[in-house]
């Protein structure tokens, strides 16, 4: 119970990974504006996204499965500022929010957990690869069409005790979660980027405030990290020509000279036997129109029947 009001209201999702990125974000807050962290109110909010486990999210529904429900808090004004892992969130924010602030990334690469080989390509032939990510699968299958995959999801302790239960002999998840979580040493090895490009968005922590509420959007300014900002800038817009529907599969690598932003962007089949890849570079200001460009180019490139397969043929 808080005697009087709270200097900050968070809303998060409830899962582990989504607490700490809350408590990290509070403990930034408190320390940049020299308030007791118990000042800072954190509510954990369950979501669609949280309720359906049984089923890979890319069949029940877009990416908005994991922030409808914290979104409605912010737009009734039962919180300030949602904490969210940028790569669940769509593109298109509801009018009103915006996401305003990105945290220094963390590592953008996926980790590879097993307890049977080192790297995907010590996986013996034949093995079962967990994933219910469509881009993992595809970009796994790339490399080697000999593996099964088999759906996986759960939090981390759920997917190592499905590898030591042998329900799968590998498996990925974001490098950046293992390490907010503290658990990087569960990771057999990291995937090289240029080979499996992450997610747009992944590793980035992203604060959504009401556009029209000026204090809070103050208060967390202090915490946007520029470089990650054009980052997520760039990939976002690649992500909004590419995909409304988020079947496709998709990924994105940013990097970074000077003033010089580089996007490199992929869409695969399936099967991850077509892989389209594109990348483009401009001056870190013009992030947006890169990721907007380079989104069109590939959309020429895989042309439009490519598109199709992926299109939501229920709206
Ligand atoms: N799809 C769930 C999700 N959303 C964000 C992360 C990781 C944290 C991040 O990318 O910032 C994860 C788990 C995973 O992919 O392993």
């Amino acid at each position: 119970m808080q005697s009087h009001s709270p200097f900050l209201r968070i809303g998060t999702r409830g899962s582990q990974l989504a607490l700490a990125q809350a408590n990290l974000v509070r403990r930034l807050l408190a320390q940049a504006h020299g308030v007791e962290e118990d000042s800072i109110a954190i509510q954990a909010i369950s979501t669609s996204g949280d309720r359906i486990t049984d089923r890979p999210l890319s069949e029940v529904g877009g990416k908005g499965l994991f922030t409808k429900e914290i979104e409605a808090a912010l737009l009734a004004g039962e919180i300030d500022l949602a904490v969210h892992s940028s790569k669940d969130m769509a593109t298109r924010l509801p009018d009103g929010l915006e996401l305003s602030v990105f945290l220094e990334r963390e590592d953008v690469r996926d980790a590879f957990l097993s307890f049977v080989a080192r790297d995907v390509d010590g996986l013996p032939r034949g093995a079962r690869f967990g994933t219910s990510s469509i881009r993992r699968a595809a970009q796994i299958l790339r490399f080697r069409p000999d593996l099964e995959i088999v759906p996986f999801r759960g939090n981390v302790d759920t997917r190592i005790r499905k590898l030591t239960d042998g329900v799968a002999d590998g498996t990925l998840l974001a490098a950046a979660g293992l390490n907010r979580l503290g658990r990087s040493g569960e990771a057999a090895s990291l995937l090289d980027p240029r080979r499996f490009p992450p997610a747009p968005a992944q590793g980035a922590i992203g604060i959504e405030i009401r556009s029209e509420d000026a204090r809070t959007r103050e208060l967390v300014a202090v915490l946007d990290h520029a470089e990650t900002h054009d980052a997520l800038r760039a990939e976002r817009a690649l992500l909004d020509v590419l995909d409304g529907s988020c079947r496709t599969p998709i990924a994105a690598l940013t990097s970074r000279d000077g003033d010089k932003l580089t996007l490199l962007g992929q869409i695969l089949s399936p099967d991850g036997q077509t892989v389209y890849e594109l990348e483009r570079s401009g001056a870190a200001a013009e992030a947006m129109r890169i990721g907007h460009d380079l989104g069109q180019e590939l959309r020429d490139l895989a042309g439009p029947d490519f598109l199709a397969q992926f299109e939501d043929r229920g709206r």
